[in-house]
């Protein structure tokens, strides 16, 4: 039986915005905002301790109003509110899509198969509390006797991002006499580089794995062991400089952590959706409990603005539709993220798994090909003002239209001189040149000659949004993650595709575990893939020398 399509492009929301698209598609924003005095205050919402200004997007007040009909049509305070009330939306997996939960207050009630889930996350929230308390007094000390001087935490995708962003964007409030290490990558010289100047007596790692069984971080895990046996001697030491975070209780046993040293999440938060669980541990060590229950209520601040605020002001909801829009009607294929804050560095990075781990589908939640739109775009950026100097280029003069988020904060943690009111400055400028560019007649009037005119023409109506926050604090970044987690949500209610389920990464994990056999066999393989993969096999095993 054929798969029904998803009819998005044919409904009545949509077509009106192709309709809307085609007539005022080429309306200038310079013009927009001639047109229009009060847009910069207008197009604008707040909420969760966020403002987020999207007058400098490519809409109008029609394009909104079709955007949230739209938002409408497609059910999204529908679906938001099976997501919030624990029904299975992944339906691919057969799961709750619930990191609401792992925020939500001790008073809270939400059920997974007629059962209240709010006791265990506070449950696990309290030994995380009492392990990092005793952490950081040197309470827990390692098998020698010596404090605890450096966690290292092992982990890749989810359980390395989340940690390793939040951990560098809260460092303003992490503990100075602890450092804080993150090794993901299976290449060996992620953890000999981490581990090269750490005394194992004062080293502890949190191997942080959904499943336990990830290649990378058992591989990891397993030459960090060793690295500590080597040192100290004694198996018994594992259990003082080893601790899990994960949901499979057998594989942590297996690997020799003790479960009283394990700390659990669920199947119902997605590894992406995963830094505010027990993933988070290291997190919790680095700024403490108290500080992590602030990281927490940010979260939950914007959960709230999510669940309650009209689609029109609702930030999640507006940035979701803006990057559809974007997308499918302005034909952008990416979108920059462009914090101005040296503390956000590995936050684009985040949220290259955020959106298109989620969005990255190309069939719809029955399975039927997706064929006449497109569905998430393609995150990259670097903080500013680093990125001014190196790809701003094109995208002020290039021939792609990249729409670009910009972050930015109105006080710093870190004054000194001027540099703050620079940064700011060069994130407002970024934003109105983008907008607004130069034309031809006013570079030839600042006496430019002819043949310099073109190159010294800046095109403008570069469509960007800018959140800006008072300071970046744990409460920020939580309703700064929750916003793009709702905002990547929204745009798959939209688009009908499974946000939450990632299929597109098991076909090269399989092969993966071919070939390692083909690398390591004693005895020349007999190979069947194609003759480029067999070439470059056989290259690799006749050079790669001794080991
Ligand atoms: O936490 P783990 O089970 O080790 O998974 C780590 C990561 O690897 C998987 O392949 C997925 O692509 C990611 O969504 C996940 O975050």
């Amino acid at each position: 039986m054929a798969i029904e399509p998803t009819w998005l492009t044919r409904t009545p929301a949509w077509t009106a915005l192709a309709a809307h698209c085609h007539a005022t598609g080429t309306a200038h924003l310079r013009d927009l905002f001639a047109r229009d005095p009060g847009r910069g205050e207008r197009l604008v919402a707040e909420g969760a301790g966020l403002y987020l200004d999207y007058s400098k997007q490519r809409v109008t007040d029609e394009t909104m109003r079709l955007l949230v009909r739209l938002a409408e049509e497609r059910g999204v305070a529908a679906r938001r509110d099976a997501m919030l009330s624990g029904e299975k939306i992944n339906v691919t997996e057969g799961r709750a899509v619930l990191h609401v939960a792992l925020r939500a207050p001790r008073s809270a009630r939400i059920l997974v198969d007629g059962k209240d889930v709010v006791p265990e996350v506070h449950a696990v929230l309290d030994r995380m509390s009492d392990f990092a308390a005793r952490v950081r007094s040197g309470a827990w000390t390692g098998f020698t006797g010596k404090r605890i001087r450096n966690v290292v935490n092992v982990g890749i995708g989810g359980s390395d991002l989340g940690p390793v962003m939040a951990y560098e964007a809260l460092r303003h409030y992490a503990a100075r006499d602890l450092v804080f290490r993150f090794v993901s990558n299976v290449d060996g010289t992620d953890l000999a580089e981490a581990t090269r100047d750490l005394d194992p007596a004062e080293t502890l790692f949190v191997v942080s794995s959904k499943t336990f069984t990830t290649l990378e971080t058992m591989t990891n895990a397993a030459s960090a062991r060793a690295w500590v046996l080597a040192a100290l001697g004694d198996e018994r030491a594992v259990a003082r400089h080893f601790v899990a975070v994960s949901t499979n209780e057998g594989e942590v046993r297996k690997f020799g952590i003790d479960p009283a040293n394990m700390f659990g999440f669920w199947d119902w938060v997605g590894g992406r959706y995963s830094m505010d669980s027990a993933i988070g541990l290291s997190t919790m060590i680095a700024i403490g409990p108290e500080g992590f229950r602030e990281l927490l209520g940010g979260f939950r601040a914007m959960d709230e603005h999510f669940r309650t605020a009209p689609l029109d002001r609702n930030l999640p909801v507006l940035v979701g539709l803006l990057g559809v829009w974007n997308t499918d009607f302005l034909g952008a294929v990416t979108v920059a993220v462009l914090p101005y804050d040296q503390y956000l560095k590995r936050f684009p990075a985040y949220l290259q798994q955020l959106t298109m781990e989620s969005n990255g589908k190309r069939v719809s939640v029955a399975g039927a090909p997706i064929a006449d739109y497109s569905t998430g775009a393609i995150y990259w950026g670097e903080p500013g003002t680093n990125g001014q100097h190196s790809f701003y280029q094109l995208l002020h003069q290039g021939t792609h239209l990249v729409p670009c988020d910009f972050i930015g904060f109105c006080r710093t943690l870190n004054p000194l001189g001027r540099h703050h009111d620079l940064l700011v400055a060069n994130l407002l400028a970024q934003g109105e040149a983008l907008a607004f560019g130069k034309t031809a007649d006013e570079v030839r009037a600042e006496g430019t000659p002819e043949r310099l005119v073109p190159h010294r023409t800046f095109p403008g109506n570069r469509p960007s949004s800018t959140i800006l926050a008072d300071r970046l604090e744990p409460a920020t970044l939580g309703a700064l993650v929750a916003l793009y987690e709702h905002a990547v949500f929204t745009q798959g209610v939209i688009w009908d595709v499974d946000s939450f389920d990632q299929w597109g990464v098991e076909l090269g994990k399989v092969l993966a575990t071919r070939i390692v056999a083909e690398l390591e066999s004693a005895a020349e393989p007999a190979l069947a893939h194609d003759s480029s993969t067999n070439a470059l096999l056989r290259r690799y095993r006749a050079r790669r020398g001794q080991r």
